[in-house]
């Protein structure tokens, strides 16, 4: 019988405000289901893709899987043949890490196949690779958080320097997507291409507040440090409802909100989970009163990341 691994991989939060490519947590529940079994036929070869509404690639050199799995390949030397399946638990263009999540399950299903030659730090390597042609830019700040789990902090890229965080207990977030799409290269399209010298100062101060925080599982200085003054200004404007959720949520307790990755999704990380419901609540109602349909997921930190099933 041909011998098939599926994997799991989760939806991430990039960026959280103040780390800008450098910083992502992992979602629970909410992700991608990648299958790969090894074909007798040279070359990688998705064979299925449910759950996009026709929309992705079936071409190895697009798809997100079939590209992460090649970077593998190449590496190894390796020159047999794979067949891969995708279940699309993620929308497309949602700013929760759906090019990534696809990605990271096809490497997790592949590598556990080929008998775990890489462990998951170094498949974040590949991972890359398959965010380069879904969006134009190699950033890793949701394939490491969806491969390892948890916050991880992508000190450096030449070379990847990945490293775990850890995730203070009681802290949830809430995830408001409104059902408009952000392509990932048109969100960086808009980004102002040099920063000041004061804009540095402040993103740096809060970056390292918030890694501070999470080490000292302190809420305050989460809170404090959850402002983004590079990316945020210009990316707020593509999403209809930011700000006013903003200025919803202020007196219910939460400790910040940002825009998930490149949006249109927006994450708000709370001190306790009914804390988090009360923001899915209210954020519910800045959307209807602007007439955009909204998701609202509530989720810990996931810290598993990707997994074979
Ligand atoms: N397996 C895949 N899953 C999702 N998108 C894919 C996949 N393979 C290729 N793509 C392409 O990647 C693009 C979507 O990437 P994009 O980065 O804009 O969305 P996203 O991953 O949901 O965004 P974000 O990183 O902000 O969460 C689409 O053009 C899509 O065709
Ligand atoms: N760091 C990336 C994340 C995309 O999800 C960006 O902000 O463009």
């Amino acid at each position: 019988m041909k011998k098939t691994i599926r994997a799991f991989a989760p939806a991430t939060v990039a960026n959280v405000s103040c780390g800008f490519d450098i910083l992502g947590f992992a979602i629970d529940e909410l992700g991608d289901q990648v299958e790969v079994s090894l074909s007798e036929t040279p070359g990688l070869k998705v064979i299925k893709i449910e759950g996009d509404g026709g929309r992705l690639p079936y071409e190895a050199d697009k798809n997100t899987c079939t590209v992460a799995i090649q970077a593998m390949l190449d590496h190894l030397g390796y020159t047999k043949g794979m067949d891969i399946s995708l279940y699309k638990g993620l929308p497309l263009g949602s700013g929760m890490g759906s090019s990534a999540a696809s990605a990271a399950a096809a490497l997790v299903a592949a590598n556990a196949l080929l008998g775990y030659p890489f462990d998951k730090k170094q498949l974040v390597n590949f991972a890359i690779e398959a965010e380069r042609i879904a969006c134009g830019a190699a950033h890793a700040d949701n394939v490491a958080p969806s491969l390892l789990g948890g916050f991880v902090l992508i000190r450096d890229y030449e070379p990847l320097d990945v490293i775990k965080l850890p995730v203070p207990s009681g802290l949830y977030c809430t995830l408001l997507h409104p059902h408009l799409e952000l392509n990932t290269s048109d969100s960086r399209s808009v980004l102002r291409k040099q920063i000041s010298l004061k804009d540095s100062t402040i993103q740096s101060g809060n970056i390292a507040g918030l890694i501070a925080g999470l080490f000292q599982e302190d809420f305050n200085l989460i809170s404090r440090s959850l402002k983004d003054v590079i990316a945020e200004p210009t990316r707020a404007l593509l999403i209809p409802g930011f700000y006013e959720l903003r200025e919803a949520i202020q007196t219910i307790g939460a400790l910040g909100s940002g825009i998930s990755g490149s949006g249109p999704t927006i994450f708000t990380l709370s001190p306790s989970q009914a804390i988090a419901k009360k923001v899915g609540s209210a954020g519910k109602e800045v959307f209807k009163k602007i007439g955009l349909d909204v998701d609202v997921y509530i989720s810990e930190v996931n810290d598993r990341g990707a997994y074979v099933i």
